[in-house]
């Protein structure tokens, strides 16, 4: 525990079997607050199964997995670890499409509220302000009144992690957000993600590597369930065993 003094998100010596194959093998890795990690590695490598159990969704067999320097997360469940203040930005955007890009806002800040509750509520002067600082986060003032089914796919991908920050979480674990995006949406992706690092500490697991490159952030390389490199981009790119498993492919 003492050994996590300082950091956001702390994990050591973490395996997990499933049918006795270790999708993840003696995995350490720590985020100070506010850092933004870059998380790659082949198919297969143990990213999705990392996030799983930080989230709480998979025990892990072995090891300590401990957020905000003390609080062990393998004694928590799923809903327990979001309320907390972790994150989860899932490949395929979810909002809800019949509702205006300010609405889907303010659903993700009432939490718990229901739909039509939270709708035909006067809205709040807090929550009104917490909107629109959000859509300026996200870039999408100019659509707030527009239905989120008729967002490009980048702008839903945005909203979507704008409904994360909703939440106000502290640690968010973004998976493959460039998945399927433009160029220019990509770029503007990592824009997006280097805005909300520094306030959250932010994990994204992407293959693309222009992304990964203008995110300009420390970069960790899974491979069979454990950290094969940690660097700059340039740094685990030059590695011969990345260049083995992952990158020379
Ligand atoms: N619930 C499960 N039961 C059995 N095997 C699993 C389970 N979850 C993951 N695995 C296996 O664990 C290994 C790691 O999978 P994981 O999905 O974490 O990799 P990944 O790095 O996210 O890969 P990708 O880039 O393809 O998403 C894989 O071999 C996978 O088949």
């Amino acid at each position: 525990m003492e050994f996590a003094r300082g950091s956001m998100l702390y994990l050591d010596d973490v395996s997990v079997s499933f049918d006795g194959f270790k999708a993840i093998n003696g995995l350490s890795l720590m985020l100070a607050p506010g850092e933004m990690r870059a998380v790659i590695g082949p198919n297969g490598a143990g990213k999705t199964t990392m996030m799983d159990i930080i989230t709480g969704k998979t025990r892990p067999d072995h090891g300590d997995v401990i957020f905000d320097q003390s609080i062990d997360l393998t004694r928590h469940d799923e809903t327990d670890i979001a309320r907390m203040g972790i994150g989860r930005k899932f490949q395929k955007p979810t909002v809800f499409e019949t509702h205006t890009v300010a609405d889907n806002l303010l659903l993700s800040l009432a939490g718990k509220r229901g739909v039509f509750e939270t709708l035909l509520a006067q809205i709040t002067g807090a929550e009104a302000r917490r909107i629109e600082e959000i859509l300026e986060t996200i870039r999408l003032e100019e659509r707030r009144d527009d239905l989120a089914a008729d967002l490009s796919h980048g702008q839903k991908q945005w909203l979507e992690i704008g409904m994360l920050l909703a939440q106000d979480p502290k640690v968010l674990l973004v998976d493959e957000p460039a998945a399927g995006m433009t160029d220019a949406e990509t770029m503007a992706t990592a824009d997006l993600l280097k805005r909300i690092a520094g306030e959250h500490t932010v994990m994204v697991v992407e293959h693309d590597m222009e992304f990964v490159r203008a995110l300009g952030v420390k970069v960790t390389v899974l491979n069979e369930g454990s950290v094969l490199a940690e660097g700059s981009l340039d740094h685990v790119s030059a590695d011969p065993h990345v260049i083995e498993s992952y990158l020379g492919r």
